[in-house]
């Protein structure tokens, strides 16, 4: 859309270190993966390269190098956040911490611009006082990054509160390395606005965070394009990269804004996965076609990927292992669960699977549930066949509904109809 450089959302250094690296053929893209579950914790592709700095939270020298040696082919800088004010950065010694360990912060850039090939930046909020700023970027410049984001409010000011560009106009005065300023989305609808806050800033460079979240095309010179354009570019682009459904929606949701009201909003909130959603934009058969074409290529997602298989450290490309249960040997049914369909408790499916097992004296059935990207579907064994559904509930416990829902219906206890009527049986 027009940005020179995107920075990755802030990664933990200790989920980076013990990620594998692997490359996805099926996808043409380089994954940084968790070995203990198969999620991935970085995705990067060719169209990326030279453009995507990542982000590291980290509070020492010695893993944000570790990390650093693990990306630094595949990534154009590396940037340490020293800006977080969030309670889980605050408590590892993390983000706006760091403003207050100087020597600590600049001892991981000096670590880390010493001994990488790429450039190395950090991003930092402003100190109360403007003459300590000052002396903190003087400091870190004097440990060579090659540039520095500020975002233009102090670590207790919040989204609501005014920026202070002037503030940011004398530190930047005050150094040569390129000052790259932040917090202006407020003031920021159109492309002539970023100038404005830039020049309000004294600097070159501006980084955009949530005016780009609620239409990246703000980076365009040529003006926003309308909000469904970007939508389909970005459903487009999550549909060719395997992004996680829920991930997807997050983004969009950004984009729709107060639009998550109206009908399609609304229709838009109940989605699930990635080609639901991509139907409302009329991208479901584009979806559906992709990922197919994926699962053929051998692009397995991470339930699939079973703890244990990636830990081979010469096999470079390991064949994931398929499912943990064999499909075919399961009776499956598109169903979902939905709580409002059941008053009385003694309704419930588990109930009634319970209360069928007790009649006709057969042993409880057992629930094993798989999660993946905060989604999860229960494998239930009962009188020794599996049941499951193919919706991913929201919650483990609408997950076991669902999977009993199935087994009563493959059981017979409930009709095919009813199911229907209620709204269960999903196309
Ligand atoms: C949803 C969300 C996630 C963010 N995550 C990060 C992050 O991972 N790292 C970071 O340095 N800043 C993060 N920020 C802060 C932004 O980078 C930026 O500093 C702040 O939003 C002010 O800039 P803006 O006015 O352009 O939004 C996040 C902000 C939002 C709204």
């Amino acid at each position: 859309m027009g940005a020179d450089l995107v920075y990755s959302e802030e990664l933990i250094d200790w989920k980076l270190m013990k990620a594998k690296r692997r490359e996805n053929l099926a996808l043409g893209t380089i994954d940084f993966v968790d070995p203990s579950d198969g999620s991935i914790v970085f995705r990067t592709c060719k169209h990326e390269e030279g453009r995507v700095i990542l982000q590291l939270g980290t509070a020492e020298a010695e893993r944000a190098l570790a990390v650093g040696k693990l990306v630094e082919s595949d990534v154009a800088g590396i940037d340490i956040n020293m800006g977080c004010p969030k309670e889980f950065s605050i408590k590892g010694g993390m983000g706006a911490a760091l403003l207050a360990k100087p020597e600590k912060a600049r001892g991981i850039l000096k670590t880390l611009v010493e001994n990488l090939r790429i450039p190395v930046t950090c991003k930092i909020r402003l100190l109360p006082d403007v003459e300590e700023t000052v002396k903190l970027v003087k400091s870190f410049e004097s440990a060579g990054i090659s540039a520095i984001a500020i975002h233009a409010r102090t670590r207790d000011e919040r989204p609501h509160h005014d920026p202070h560009p002037e503030v940011v106009k004398r530190v930047a005065a005050a150094v040569r390395i390129p000052v790259i300023a932040n917090g202006g989305s407020r003031e920021i609808d159109k492309y002539a606005d970023i100038a404005k806050f830039r020049d309000a800033c004294g600097v070159d460079s501006v980084m955009i965070a949530r005016a780009a979240q609620y239409n990246v095309s703000i980076f365009r010179k040529e003006g926003l394009l309308p909000l469904d354009d970007v939508i389909v570019k970005y459903l487009k682009l999550c549909i060719d990269y395997d992004n996680p459904p829920s991930n997807t929606k997050y983004c969009v949701q950004n984009m729709l804004r107060e639009q998550q009201e109206s009908p399609r909003g609304r229709r838009f909130l109940n989605c699930q996965t990635l080609e639901s959603m991509c139907e409302i934009w009329a991208l479901g058969e584009y979806c559906h076609q992709k990922q197919l074409e994926f699962q053929e290529k051998g692009n397995f997602g991470r339930r699939d990927v079973v703890p244990g298989n990636l830990t081979e450290e010469n096999d470079e490309t390991p064949t994931p292992k398929k499912a943990k249960v064999d499909s075919e040997a399961i009776f499956e049914r598109n169903i979902a669960f939905f709580r409002a369909n059941y008053t009385d408790d003694k309704e419930l499916p588990k109930t009634k699977l319970h209360v069928y097992a007790g009649k006709h004296d057969k042993l409880l059935p057992t629930y094993e549930t798989q999660r993946e990207d905060k989604l999860f579907r229960t494998i239930l064994t009962f009188d020794g066949k599996k049941y499951a559904s193919l919706y991913w509930e929201k919650n483990k416990k609408f997950a076991e509904q669902g999977a009993a829902l199935v087994c009563l219906l493959g059981l017979g206890v409930v009709s095919e109809e009813s199911l229907i009527q209620n709204g269960s049986i999903l196309k």
